[in-house]
């Protein structure tokens, strides 16, 4: 049961910051039974605690025992100390969920416990308001009922897809850092907007809105993202002189591109790390 379960947070920061406030906002989960920890800030600690009603503990003063779930929450190149630390500290049977990218459930098997129970967590931003598209492939020892405890808490901040894991690198291209190409894209269309005369604040607010009719179509009709473009395409008309604009300056390739390039870093994470673990395995 959902509510009964302690969650640890390993890492502060923003990701921890963006679960955190879409798990206390889902009301489904006690916000007391949330643990932020870190090394050593205990100000970024206190902050989060007063936004969100959460504990925070500093990590040697956790008590390990008492934790139903870890989530690790810090940048992959600190997840090796992260683990070492970890390790002597937890059972086999706790579940153990990250969020890093490029770091695979072989490379949390072997730092932790054998059978440790894992799960790899792609979330994004939007988690903050219960909106993220999250990504989650179990270990091997992961038993069904903590890869239905993981679905449920990852459930309280948006929709859980469960892939394979060799289409993580992919998911991360395209979700775990989607917000920011579409927060790029505002970027350009709101400075455009008040370069012709419009106040900031009221073409940030309508390219939002036009960003939020656009997914809703895509979610709420079964047609295809070419149909509806279709549909918003006059023949000689304003969209069409955009779209000819947006090709004829490699738009569609810089998207594609973006999507790639991601993913193709979220796979050189993973070959780094694990080049970092046989190069201290073989000192
Ligand atoms: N920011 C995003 O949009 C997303 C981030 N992620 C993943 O989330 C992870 C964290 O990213 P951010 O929150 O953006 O980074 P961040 O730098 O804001 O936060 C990382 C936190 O981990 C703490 N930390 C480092 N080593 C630690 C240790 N050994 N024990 C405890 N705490 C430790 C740091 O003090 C810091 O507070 C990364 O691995 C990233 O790949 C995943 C999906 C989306
Ligand atoms: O930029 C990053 O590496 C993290 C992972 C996905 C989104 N942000």
């Amino acid at each position: 049961m959902l509510h009964e379960k302690t969650v640890a947070f390993i890492g502060a920061g923003s990701m921890a910051e963006a679960m955190i406030s879409g798990l206390v906002n889902s009301n489904k989960i006690p916000a007391h039974q949330i643990i932020a920890t870190n090394r050593s800030n205990g100000e970024r600690l206190a902050v989060l605690e007063a936004k969100y009603g959460i504990k925070g503990i500093k990590l040697d003063q956790l008590q390990f025992d008492q934790i139903d779930v870890f989530i690790l929450a810090m940048k992959p190149k600190d997840v090796e100390k992260a683990l070492n630390n970890l390790i002597g500290q937890i059972e086999v049977n706790q579940l153990v969920l990250s969020v890093l990218a490029g770091i695979t459930t072989t490379y949390l098997e072997q730092n932790l416990h054998n059978g440790q129970q894992v799960v790899r967590v792609m979330p994004n931003t939007s988690s903050t308001i219960g909106e993220s598209a999250t990504a989650i492939s179990p270990g091997h020892a992961t038993s069904n009922e903590n890869i239905i405890l993981t679905q449920e808490l990852l459930g309280c901040i948006g929709e859980v897809y469960t892939i394979k894991e060799k289409d993580m690198d992919i998911f991360t291209g395209l979700a775990g850092s989607g917000p920011a190409y579409f927060y790029y894209l505002m970027e350009h269309m709101e400075k455009q907007g008040s370069e012709a005369g419009f106040d900031v604040e009221t073409t940030r607010q309508i390219i939002a809105q036009t960003i939020v009719g656009a997914a809703k179509m895509i979610q709420e009709q079964d047609v295809t993202p070419t149909v509806l473009r279709e549909k918003v395409t006059s023949p000689n008309g304003t969209t069409a002189a955009g779209l000819k604009a947006l090709d004829d300056n490699g738009g569609g390739l810089a998207i594609s591109k973006a999507v790639e390039h991601a993913a193709i870093r979220s796979k050189e994470i993973s070959e780094q790390i694990q080049e970092s673990l046989l190069v201290s395995a073989n000192k």
